[in-house]
């Protein structure tokens, strides 16, 4: 058994022992409290640069399978588990999460304090760090001192968002997906619905988007700051009034920069699968699948258009808008979940109600 140092950029040194790749790898370290959905996770585009660790303590006792990724290409830079279960036990895997990592070249590390690590994020906000290998050569003063020194990774969304477009046709609603860094869920609760899908990159301008005659555009969630997503900003700024629009996670907070509100980084995100979110205009609470380090700042909304419709019941924070007269809403949770709750899987299908109302109104 190999052993791996975890080094964060406060000089705090995890040692534990190496899985998946061998590779030394870096990243801002984030933690995710989803009890299960650990491949989902791992795949999520939005994780993109990130090392994940895993609260719940026992990881990989089903392994790996078919059906659930969220992407084609994992996007995480490493990932940090209590315990690793070498033996999965599940009808649908198909391999162990060890074999997997190491087959996408990414590194892991098991066997540290998970919970000190977690309160470390809790109480210092972003941190990054470097998986290495624990040779007696590792000088942690160096390791620290370069981590200090490497710039911050800005714009993600280039990184992950694809080349060119691409089709998933159906015979339902026309939808054009801008594709941020898009969770396969997004295309999967679309395609449910029958949706006539045309996947862009995130640099298409509003005239080609329009030029598709969409009957909607969906704005997908992505990794990063939205604030370093500007083509995506100016994009749907020329969208709002154009055309219905429904916005999740990095697509709410970049339509709510072009509505004129503001982001700002949480402390320490939002990563799980039981996020409770109340609906204020039904009072409902819903719980949700979540995975955002930033968020809409309350206050810059008083001078835009939009109503908050949602807030999140752990900090108070914005967690869905719709504009007060066009018909867009946004969410900065998972409707989709893939991994988590389907609560709000309801919003596809106000989605749906509201492109046919539009097209209702436009020929009456
Ligand atoms: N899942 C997402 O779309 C995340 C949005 C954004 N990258 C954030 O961290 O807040």
């Amino acid at each position: 058994m190999k052993k791996r140092l975890l080094i964060l950029e406060d000089g705090t040194v995890f040692s534990g022992t190496a899985f998946g790749s061998d590779k030394a790898s870096q990243g801002e370290v984030v933690f995710t409290t989803g009890m299960v959905g650990y491949q989902e996770t791992l795949s999520d585009p939005s994780f993109y640069g990130q090392i994940v660790t895993l609260t719940y303590p026992l990881i990989g006792n089903y392994g790996i399978n078919r059906d659930d990724f969220e992407s084609i290409t994992p996007a995480i830079r490493g990932f940090v588990v209590r315990e690793l279960e070498e033996y999965p036990s599940n009808f649908r895997s198909d391999t162990t999460l060890n074999d997997y990592l190491t087959s996408q070249d990414i590194p892991g590390i098991e066997g540290i304090d998970t919970r000190k690590l977690t309160r470390i994020i809790r109480s210092k906000g972003a941190v990054r760090a470097i998986l290495t290998a624990a040779d007696e050569e590792v000088n942690v003063d160096e390791i620290v001192a370069q981590l200090q020194a490497t710039p911050l990774i800005t714009h993600h969304v280039k990184e992950v968002s694809p080349k060119a477009a691409y089709p998933s046709p159906g015979r339902g609603q026309r939808v054009v997906v801008m594709d941020f860094g898009m969770k396969h869920g997004i295309l999967r609760e679309l395609n449910k619905r029958d949706c006539d899908v045309l996947v862009v990159p995130y640099n298409t301008s509003a005239e080609q988007i329009l030029a598709w005659h969409p009957d909607g555009v969906m704005l997908s969630n992505g990794p990063g700051d939205p604030a370093d997503v500007t083509e995506g900003v100016e994009t749907i700024k020329k969208l709002i009034g154009q055309v219905p629009i429904f916005g999740i996670c990095l697509g709410h907070q970049l339509f709510a920069l072009a509505s004129g509100a503001t982001s700002f980084k949480l402390p320490f995100g939002h990563r799980g699968a039981n996020h409770p979110v109340k609906d204020l205009r039904t009072g409902r609470t819903e719980l949700t699948s979540q995975n955002h380090g930033y968020a809409i700042d309350v206050e810059s909304l008083a001078n835009t258009d939009l109503e908050i419709t949602h807030i999140a019941l752990n900090d108070g924070t914005v967690e869905g808008v719709r504009h007060k007269t066009h018909p867009i809403f946004t969410v900065q949770y998972h409707p989709e979940a893939s991994p988590g709750p389907e609560d709000s899987n309801h919003l596809f299908d106000e989605f749906i109600d509201m492109m046919e109302a539009e097209k209702e109104k436009k020929h009456a």
